[in-house]
């Protein structure tokens, strides 16, 4: 007998829709979370796509904050081009309130049936006769938790990864250290998300800011350990005393996204990692709340099958691999070869770059025209990016 079919450990996004897919289905779901309250603190600057978004969810105006027409590039020396939320794609049409949004896809989970627990962490891991007895620690007491499948949904830090031995180690390169702060008194559109790109501002990465209705912003940054000689914190400091010396700061998040790429298994017996836990994040962007939705409904279709199969072993665990590899796979694999030319991109190139485009109209702007006028300036990066452009 098992207490379990599915315990999810970690109610984020992908958490969250995995258990509630799981439990839609009919399996008993345990879904732990080991903070208090579920979505606190946000370590996020909570962007995403409106078509993601409306894939899963009906959008609420209890954790939208702001509808995002489009979407600034800045250059170094203050080029600009501008995008709509379209042709943006990616994390550019809805900036959530995640401390809400998180809880409401928590709240659907237990809706479909899910036992919901949190001040709960996953703290071991041992495989006993072809199930997992996965240790708890809840409101302090621990105890042991029979179960034929772990859904690892556990974010950057996984450890479930780590107990099930699933390969997910981040290289230098492979991750961006972030800071952001929530701030007040600060000028911008509030229909609009701003990309400050470049060396200067964000060695591997951006500052990024996303409104949060009319009187609060986001505004963060992400740079990558191998190239900023600085830590995240000193180059945004820098740039909002420059750019926002009258704003207050009034809350402060840092963390990791990973920006590997397309890993080759998530996952192992009796285990599925989805979202964070699995590198999901595209490495270009360092969005990860889309995909982690949609690996955690892959996860919970795929524990459906492997309950109604009676087969709990990686061998048929690997379909799940398949689909969330179908799904948005092929995209981490190509945008991490993407990432790491655009990285090496100087300043220089970039500036040529946005301000050959300055002020052409929204609706003649696109992603392809910006990376056509970029290998018109730099034709070396056509032939290095012939592949992409199949
Ligand atoms: C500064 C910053 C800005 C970002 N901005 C964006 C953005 O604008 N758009 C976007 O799409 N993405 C963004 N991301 C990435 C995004 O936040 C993540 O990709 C997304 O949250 C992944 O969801 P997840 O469910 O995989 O993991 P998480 O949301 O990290 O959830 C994991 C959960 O697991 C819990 N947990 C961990 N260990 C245990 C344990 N042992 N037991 C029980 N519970 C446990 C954690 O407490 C956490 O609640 C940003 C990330 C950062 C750091």
């Amino acid at each position: 007998m098992t207490d379990y079919d599915v315990v999810v450990v970690g109610a984020g996004p992908a958490g969250s829709i995995a258990a509630k897919t799981a439990a839609e289905k009919g399996l008993d779901v345990l879904l732990i979370e080991k903070r208090q309250e579920i979505g606190v603190p946000v370590r996020c600057a909570e962007g995403v796509s409106r078509e993601g978004l409306e894939s899963f969810v009906k959008p609420d105006s209890r954790w939208i904050a702001s509808e995002i027409e489009s979407a600034e590039i800045i250059s170094p020396s203050n080029h600009k081009v501008v995008l709509s939320a379209e042709s943006a794609g990616n994390e550019v049409g809805y900036v959530l309130e995640r401390k809400i949004f998180d809880r409401y896809l928590a709240r659907l989970a237990s809706k479909a049936g899910a036992d919901v627990l949190t001040k709960t962490a996953a703290v071991s891991f041992r495989r006993e006769d072809g199930i997992v007895r996965l240790g708890i620690r809840s409101m302090g007491e621990f105890e042991e938790v029979m179960t034929k499948l772990v859904i690892g949904a556990d974010g950057v830090e996984s450890r479930v990864a780590k107990w099930a031995g699933i390969d997910t180690t981040l290289k230098l390169n492979e991750i961006e250290s972030c800071v952001q702060y929530l701030m007040t008194n600060i000028d911008f559109e509030d229909d609009k998300t701003y990309f400050w790109v470049g060396r200067k501002y964000a060695p591997g990465g951006y500052i990024w800011l996303f409104p949060k209705g009319k009187d609060a912003a986001n505004v963060g940054i992400g740079v990558m350990p191998s190239l900023a000689e600085r830590n995240a914190k000193w180059y945004l400091d820098r740039f909002v005393k420059e750019n926002f010396p009258e704003g207050e700061i009034v809350e402060v998040v840092v963390g990791g996204v990973p920006v590997k790429g397309a890993i080759d298994s998530a996952v192992a017996d009796n285990v599925m990692l989805a979202g964070d836990a699995a590198r999901h994040t595209d490495p270009i962007t360092g969005g990860g709340i889309i995909n982690a939705m949609k690996a955690g409904y892959y996860a919970g279709l795929t524990a459906y099958e492997s309950v109604e199969a009676k087969d709990y072993t990686a061998g048929f665990l690997k379909r799940y691999d398949e689909r969330w590899k179908g799904d948005f796979g092929e995209n981490l694999v190509r945008n991490k070869k993407l990432q790491e030319k655009m990285v090496k991109l100087d300043d220089a190139t970039l500036d040529k770059l946005t301000e050959s485009l300055e002020g052409v109209p929204i609706e003649e702007m696109s992603v392809k025209r910006l990376a056509l006028e970029l290998f018109k300036k730099h034709p070396k990066l056509l032939w290095d990016l012939r592949e992409f452009l199949k």
